[in-house]
């Protein structure tokens, strides 16, 4: 998370994370308890006297506060107090949602939209972002770039018009074999297809499909089984005739334009067949020059092998390399469509478990993806096994969902995205009440002497928070690190993660129970507090009585010096 995404040449040598302020020398530390009864006479004096029409009549954002990430954004820290001193950024679904039901209501799950032809309109796509989507999502497999272009500029004005923090990720269509576009036809039973290496123009003989990868007819054998989407269409190889391979249609059904094909042989994956395929294509690479162009904030690596930043665990071999890839990662996908067309299906919830417990040790953003609704692309309801494995992922306490084709191209996407975000909050809250709070310890990850002080600090809040039942955890952070390291330990209360930019603000959203908010600060911890009290205060999204943890990164004159502080605010509303 604390990465940015830096992609100038092709290369697919791991990298291991650089966490910013392991360059900093042994911090002073500074772990105190202290109750503040009735200290901020200045914050009293300065909310107003009517909290329900203020915080309404409050600008929302500043001009600044949540447009597009400019480069020298990238790269800004708080020195001093800004001029925009009076502005505080926040979602407007995440402070309505504060006002009308309180801290502990918040929803900590992140929800991700595949964004198609079914919600690529400005007011679908803005009845998703007030649905409760944190990050949007563009699959490069589809759509031109020109049309993923229009997508990102009307994220973009969104967020600047209509004060929300919308990510954007753009996934790469990675090295699979693939299928032509047959403009939706369909296999009956029986019938004898020709899949080819052959290129067609205009005219392809009937019953012909193209295939992406050149060896194709080399590599298969008569006797394999061939499948079509991970298996719903089946066909078995009957002969192979040059660069023709004849099959017959075994389990009927729609192919799906460049819907994915993989090979069986004895009951296994034919692994050979893509391993001479590049994990990043050379059309991936144009696509990632175009998403940082576009300045997108995450970069979804198809078919991973070895590298990647959000690594996109959907291949058989990056099972075997988990733990290394998602060191080197940023974050990681659990896509479930490919991964169980290469795994057999029985085995997909192990790894799904897997991958979300190795992200967690290791402190990545892990995203549960595919199929999560799939009945819900056609019917207004899920299936009851629909939702036991959302509430399964949101148990697991993976950092986001994804809807796939339910948001691209189904005909409910707002419902499916309020099914997301129901079962979310009712599971977290059943968790919650049943205080089932892990007890597994978390392992150090740091190398660093001050890493390991910031996780051990952060351990501390969290436990703190749950054993004090603190109303939230105040994270000031330059880079994000932190706010990750709190969101680490799933602690009960929500987190609120403040930043000083907007591009730092936008990608805390992948982060399970972050709150991300655009705030000025200094190096002053008590004039910072201030400051975010009275203005929370003063928009009514915290109130006399609630308590809170404060922890920051951002005291970077003095080395790293971390800062813990239990505040009890006991004002009465003047
Ligand atoms: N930009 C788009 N334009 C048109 N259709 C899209 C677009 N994005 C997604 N879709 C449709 O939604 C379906 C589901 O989306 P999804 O992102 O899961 O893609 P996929 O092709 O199934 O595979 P993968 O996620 O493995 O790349 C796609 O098969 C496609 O039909
Ligand atoms: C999301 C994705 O790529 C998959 O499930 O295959
Ligand atoms: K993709
Ligand atoms: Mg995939």
């Amino acid at each position: 998370m604390s990465q940015s995404i830096q992609f100038s040449t092709p290369s697919r040598t791991p990298h291991l994370l650089h966490l910013p302020h392991s360059r900093f020398h042994r911090p002073l530390t500074s772990l105190s308890f202290r109750q503040f009864p009735l200290k901020y006479t200045s914050i009293r004096a300065s909310s107003s006297p009517d909290l329900g029409s203020s915080s309404s009549s409050q600008v929302l954002h500043s001009p600044n506060g949540t447009g597009a990430a400019k480069p020298e954004e990238r790269s800004v820290v708080a020195t001093a107090v800004s001029t925009d001193t009076a502005a505080i950024d926040v979602d407007t679904v995440t402070e309505a949602e504060l006002k009308e039901n309180g801290f502990r209501s918040t929803r900590r799950t992140k929800l991700i939209c595949t964004i198609g032809p079914a919600t690529c309109g400005f007011e679908q796509l803005e009845a998703l972002a007030e649905g409760g989507m944190n990050v949007a999502r563009l699959n490069m497999c589809h759509g031109t770039r020109e049309w993923h272009r229009d997508v990102i500029r009307s994220v973009r004005k969104l967020n600047e018009e209509k004060g929300f923090a919308v990510a954007i990720m753009m996934d790469t269509e990675g090295s699979e074999i693939h299928m032509g576009d047959l403009g939706g036809e369909s296999s009956a039973k029986s019938e004898v297809w020709t899949f080819t290496v052959r290129a067609f123009d205009s005219s392809r003989p009937a019953r012909t499909i193209s295939v992406s990868y050149d060896g194709f007819a080399e590599d298969v054998r008569v006797g394999d089984e061939l499948l079509v989407d991970g298996g719903m269409v089946r066909f078995e190889v009957i002969e192979k005739i040059g660069p023709d391979v004849k099959c017959l249609c075994t389990d009927p059904g729609l192919l799906l334009p460049r819907a994915n094909l993989t090979f069986w042989r004895d009951g296994s994956l034919v692994r050979e067949r893509n391993a001479m395929l590049p994990t990043i294509s050379s059309k991936d690479w144009l696509d990632i020059d175009f998403g940082i162009a576009e300045g997108v904030d995450f970069i979804a690596v198809s078919f991973v092998k070895d590298i990647g930043v959000i690594a996109k665990i959907e291949s058989i071999d990056s099972l075997t390399n988990l733990e290394e890839i998602i060191i080197a990662s940023d974050g990681a996908m659990v896509a479930r469509g490919d991964l169980g067309a290469q795994i057999p299906l029985e085995q997909v919830p192990a790894a799904q478990q897997r991958i979300v417990k190795v992200c967690r040790a290791l402190n990545k953003p892990v995203i549960v993806a595919s199929q999560l609704l799939e009945s819900m692309i056609e019917y207004p309801t899920p299936t009851r096994a629909e939702v036991a494995d959302v509430s399964e992922a949101v148990r697991q306490r993976s950092d986001a969902l994804m809807l796939s084709g339910e948001s691209a191209m189904g005909q409910f996407p707002d419902k499916a995205l309020t099914v997301l975000r129901s079962v979310s909050l009712r599971i977290e809250r059943w968790w919650r009440e049943e205080k089932r709070y892990e007890s597994t310890p978390l392992q150090p990850i740091g190398s660093g002497f001050s890493d390991r002080i910031s996780e051990e600090i952060c351990n501390s809040a969290a436990k703190m928070a749950n054993n004090l039942g603190v109303d939230a955890v105040f994270v000031y952070t330059k880079d994000g690190h932190m706010a990750s390291l709190v969101s680490r330990c799933r602690p009960d209360c929500p987190i609120f993660a403040f930043t000083t930019t907007t591009s730092v603000r936008r990608r805390l959203n992948l982060k399970w129970g972050l709150i991300p908010f655009r705030l000025s600060f200094s190096e002053d911890m008590e004039s910072n507090l201030n400051k975010t009290f009275s203005l929370l205060k003063s928009r009514g999204m915290i109130k006399s009585g609630d308590l809170v943890i404060a922890v920051s990164d951002m005291l970077q004159s003095i080395q790293t010096y971390f800062y813990i502080r239990f505040l009890r605010q006991q004002w009465t509303m003047p």
